[in-house]
């Protein structure tokens, strides 16, 4: 029975009723549910009656968690963000990788900057390094490709929300089922895709490559090129996509394939399918969180489940990794390449991991 944690944060009640919608769909699933309320700040109205605070044992307890935030300017609420940032004691014990998240906003406007809302929770939760469940787009258009992002103000259920709604409940829910679940795919595949264009990308790839062949894995190599073909995706159980970052961007020939996989509103290769990402930057500081998350967004578009690298960086690196995904700047010393080896390790592992829970080759 998957353990799912609906945490929320709502001024005049569409957060609590779009919880409340999340929550029925997750028990007719047979998921065990918690429904809980963001702690106030001072200044809040009183919270609903009746929900729980959330506290950081629900997020000990949960294998799944979606979470709710209104758009305020585009951003989740301060007092939701409270609540993210009370999160650190678990990130610094490294208790949050395991979760599987989604979001969920509402805006008083269609374009009232509720994606960017729940692209910005997402931005936490990859920081986390737990994995990222998209949506879909439904025939409605009521449901972004990145979670549930709504404008929503009447009392009474909508019902292409509540469908939305409960959609992305089933996507999240399967999810975590498949992670914390006895199914495993013997010997998961992974297409790296990388363009052998740049002598320090395709060393970084060969990196990769290496770190998913120790985790057990085959290893299929695709350029940009081939990877557009969603044939040659028959079989692959996960993505690591690889990009040169050009202001703040993954390259040209990346974006091309991203557009290919994502373009026109049907469901693409990757949809349902793990996904991560590894960049090379031009110079140290030079765009590797932005090229990275750049690059997320757009195989979120396309369905794909995210997997971050999470927090190799404080016990792995001492403050060097990044969170989102494996870097490395051109030109780079021994000592850095010795690092990208060790971040790719660690990043892998975790890709390998889920691909192998999630995989679509036979399962043993
Ligand atoms: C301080 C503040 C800022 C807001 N900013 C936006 C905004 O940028 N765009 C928008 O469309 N709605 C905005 N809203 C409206 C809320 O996003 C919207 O009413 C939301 O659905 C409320 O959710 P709730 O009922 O769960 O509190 C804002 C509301 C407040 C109070």
């Amino acid at each position: 029975m998957t353990r799912l944690l609906l945490v929320y944060h709502s001024r005049t009640g569409t957060h609590r009723r779009l919880a409340e919608w999340a929550a029925r769909s997750a028990e007719r699933r047979g998921a065990e549910v918690r429904v809980r309320q963001v702690p106030a700040l001072p200044g809040d109205a009183v919270g609903d009656a009746g929900i729980p605070v959330a506290e950081l044992d629900d997020l000990r307890w949960a294998q799944a968690v979606i979470f709710g935030s209104p758009t305020h300017f585009g951003s989740p609420t301060a007092t939701f963000k409270r609540f993210l940032d009370s999160t650190s004691p678990l990130w610094l014990n490294n208790e949050l990788r395991r979760l599987v998240v989604g979001a969920m906003s509402s805006s008083r406007s269609r374009r009232g900057g509720r994606d960017s809302t729940v692209l910005t929770i997402q931005r936490s939760v990859l920081h986390w390094g737990a994995t990222v469940v998209t949506g879909f787009r439904s025939p409605s258009n009521e449901l972004s490709p990145y979670g549930v992002s709504v404008s929503l103000q009447a009392a009474a259920p909508e019902p292409a929300v509540v469908g939305a709604v409960d959609a992305f409940v089933e996507s999240v829910i399967s999810v975590a089922a498949d992670l914390n679940g006895v199914r495993r795919v013997r010997c998961p595949t992974i297409a790296l895709v990388a363009d052998a264009v740049d002598a320090d990308l395709a060393g970084l790839a060969d990196v990769v490559a290496a770190a998913v062949a120790a985790d057990g894995a085959s290893v299929v190599r695709l350029g940009t090129e081939a990877a557009c073909d969603p044939d040659r995706l028959t079989g692959i159980d996960a993505v690591a996509v690889g990009a040169t970052v050009r202001v703040g961007l993954p390259d040209v020939r990346v974006v091309a394939m991203l557009q290919e996989w994502g373009g026109s509103g049907k469901k693409g290769p990757l949809a349902g399918m793990p996904a991560t990402g590894f960049v090379l930057t031009t110079a140290e500081e030079d765009g590797a969180e932005a090229g990275v998350l750049a690059l997320y967004t757009s195989l979120m578009h396309a369905g794909a489940v995210i997997v971050p690298s999470g927090r190799p960086d404080e016990p792995v690196l001492g403050g060097a990794g990044n969170p989102y995904g494996t870097s490395l700047a051109g030109g780079a010393s021994t000592a850095s390449w010795a690092a990208a080896h060790t971040e790719a390790a660690d990043h892998m592992r975790r890709l390998v991991r889920v691909a192998g829970r999630l995989g679509r080759s036979e399962a043993v």
